[in-house]
Formats: structure tokens, C-alpha cells, sequence
């Protein structure tokens, strides 16, 4: 008789899941704080974290918008496919609009503050510099997000938006560092900077209820998205304890605003949706021109009480945006672009 083989494990497979992620600090923050609801909602179950790093992380000089769509989660898509994970946890601004055949958005947990926000750098804050209207003139404000910079430059022309690349940490020593090639500022979305514990950096909130501000942060922002396998019931099934009914459906109204814009390619579109009383959904968006020269904005309030009534609201919307001047700042755009130079999903 051979020696015992390893008794069986305690944990069948049926009781393992594995969560994919990247590997940034914030990716491994959301994860860590999805397994942990997970892991309250589920005691009989074990989790277990894979990281990668995807397109986007391991190329950090070719412009995001090269890189195509995918670029944060195409890679972590294979492996759900290969069934290497069970599911993966996505910023959901990350996340294309149309998921890859095999794919399924199952879940999107409660939102944190969606805010894009002002980060002024430790080399002014002793100026009591305070908010964009504090800068002079030829201040330089790092974003490389066309979406921020568009709607920024219609309010403070006198500003320079300039690209700054990199994760959040990266960013902020970019923004604090002294000498050539430096930033007075930079625009960061709020939910990063407080899952990782940077909150004190908030100078300013800059959505469209605070004054000085008036920017639309991306579709998704601040969210979570967790994707599985299309039609995997039992991953289905489990998501639903973490499932924030209300932001996922204010999600999905965004996404759809999105997706029915975009038409294959990517638009600097700015959002913010608010539940406002009684199943209410208020949902304002603000298409862009580039140089911020013109904008359309709109709005909509309307009882919403699935994710097919959500996306229908989105759609409404953006084809109303589109007929009223939407398209032409589309067409223009997606006319001055190269192959190389389309403008990328969501937003830095
Ligand atoms: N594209 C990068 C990215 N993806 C998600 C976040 C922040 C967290 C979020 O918006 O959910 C950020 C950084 C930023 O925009 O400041």
C-alpha cells in the first residue's frame, strides 16, 4: 500500500473563491474591503486573493488612450474566463461599458464619495491656498483626464491643465515635488484618496453643488464593480449580500448615458446621479469639447426601480444630449483623432 496521500481538503472547490484584482494599492484596498464583506456575509466560505498587473499598470509611457479599452481589465478578464478566478474587483470607472461576450457585471457594492476633488501641493498649502479660484494665473493643474481638464478649462481659463500619469501615490509626490516640470495642483477622484487613507489632502470638492467647482465626475466613479463568468449562478448568488441596490442602480444609468454615446469610441462625459426622495433618480451629465469652448449639459428625474429602467433613463438622455449638440462635439472629436490618439474609456 502506498503511503496516505494528503487527506482530502476541508475545502472542496465549491467552497473556495477566488478574487481577482490588480495589483495597485488601491485595487488591493477595494479587494481587501470586498472579501471583507464578503466574508461576514459568507462564514462558510474561503476567499483568497490573485493579483496582476494589467496593461495599463505595465506600459506607463504610451498615452492611456492608445492602449484601447481593456486596458485595465481585459488581462483580468482572460483569467475569469480560464477560470483561474471566480471574480474580479474593478473601479467600475475602469470597466468598458460593454462587457466582453462571457462577462457579466453581477454586482456593484456601495459607492464611496464619487467627487472629483482639488490636491494642492504641500509647496503652497502654507499660501492658505485653498481652492482652483486661489491659484494664479498660468498655475499648472495636473489631470490626465480630457473629461476634467475640458470642463476645468470652461471655468478657469487661466489655468494650464497638463497630464500627469501614474497610481495615486505617484501622483501626489509629482504634485508635491519642487523644481521644473511640477504641479500646483492636480485633480484626484475622492474615493481613491480616501480608501487609501489621504483624505487630509482634499483641498476642494469640485462637483456641481459646491461653489467654484461645477465638474462632472466620470460614469461610475467611486463605485465597484465585481464581474464574473456570465450566467454563474452560484457567484451570482453570493454577490448579492455586498450588492448596493441604489448605487448599482444609479450605475447603471450612467453606464448607459455612456455606452450610447460613445458608439465604439470614448467621450469626455461627465456625470453625477442623486436618489431624491421616493425611488427618485436624478441623473445630470455634461458632454464637453476638448478645449472646454462648448458643453452640453442636461438633466433628468424619474422613478427607477430596476437596472433595465435605469438604462433606459441613460439612453433617453444621452440621445436627447446627442440631438441637442452632443454629436457634433463627438463627430469633431472622433474626426481629429488618429488611430493612436482616440480618447480613452472613463478617465485617468
Ligand atoms: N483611472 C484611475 C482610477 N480609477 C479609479 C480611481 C479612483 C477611485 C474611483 O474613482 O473609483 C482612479 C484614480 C483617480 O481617478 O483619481
Amino acid at each position: 500500500m502506498s503511503a496516505p496521500t494528503n487527506p482530502p481538503s476541508s475545502e472542496s472547490s465549491d467552497n473556495l473563491v477566488r478574487i481577482g484584482t490588480r495589483r495597485s494599492a488601491l485595487a488591493l484596498r477595494q479587494t481587501d474591503l470586498v472579501m471583507a464583506a464578503l466574508r461576514a456575509a459568507h462564514a462558510n466560505l474561503t476567499f483568497e486573493v490573485s493579483a496582476m498587473a494589467t496593461a495599463g499598470d505595465r506600459d506607463k509611457t504610451t498615452p492611456l488612450p492608445a492602449l484601447g479599452k481593456g486596458l485595465w481589465t481585459s488581462e483580468l478578464e482572460a483569467r475569469l474566463a480560464s477560470k483561474d478566478v471566480d471574480v474580479v474587483v474593478h473601479s467600475l470607472k475602469d470597466m468598458p461599458t460593454t462587457l466582453p461576450e462571457g462577462c457579466e457585471l453581477a454586482c456593484v457594492t456601495k459607492r464611496e464619495d464619487p467627487r472629483d476633488v482639488l490636491v494642492i501641493s504641500k509647496k503652497h498649502v502654507a499660501k492658505g491656498w485653498t481652492g482652483l479660484g486661489d491659484l494664479p494665473k498660468g498655475s499648472v493643474v495636473g489631470t490626465s483626464s480630457v473629461r476634467r481638464a475640458a470642463q476645468l478649462r470652461r471655468r478657469y481659463p487661466d489655468l494650464v491643465f497638463q497630464d500627469v500619469r501614474g497610481n495615486i501615490e505617484t501622483r501626489l509626490n509629482k504634485c508635491d515635488a519642487e523644481g521644473e516640470g511640477g504641479y500646483d495642483a492636480i485633480i484626484l477622484a475622492a474615493a481613491g484618496l480616501l480608501r487609501l487613507g489621504y483624505g487630509e489632502r482634499i483641498s476642494q470638492y469640485l462637483d456641481s453643488n459646491t461653489p467654484g467647482g461645477g465638474l462632472l465626475h466620470a460614469v461610475g466613479q467611486g463605485a465597484l464593480g465585481l464581474e464574473i463568468r456570465a450566467g454563474d449562478e452560484r457567484m451570482r448568488a453570493l454577490l448579492k449580500a455586498v450588492e448596493d441596490t441604489p448605487t448599482m442602480v444609479a450605475c447603471f444609468a450612467e453606464r448607459s448615458v455612456m455606452r450610447t454615446l460613445e458608439g465604439g469610441c470614448s467621450v469626455p462625459i461627465g456625470v453625477e446621479t442623486e436618489w431624491v426622495g421616493e425611488g427618485k433618480l436624478r441623473l445630470r451629465t455634461v458632454v464637453v469639447s476638448v478645449d472646454g469652448s462648448r458643453a452640453v449639459e442636461d438633466e433628468a428625474t424619474r422613478e427607477v426601480s430596476s437596472l433595465a429602467e435605469a438604462e433606459a433613463m441613460g439612453r433617453e438622455l444621452a440621445l436627447k444630449m446627442a440631438k441637442d449638440g452632443a454629436q457634433e462635439i463627438l463627430d469633431e472629436i472622433n474626426k481629429g483623432r488618429t488611430s493612436g490618439a482616440a480618447l480613452k474609456v472613463g478617465d485617468a
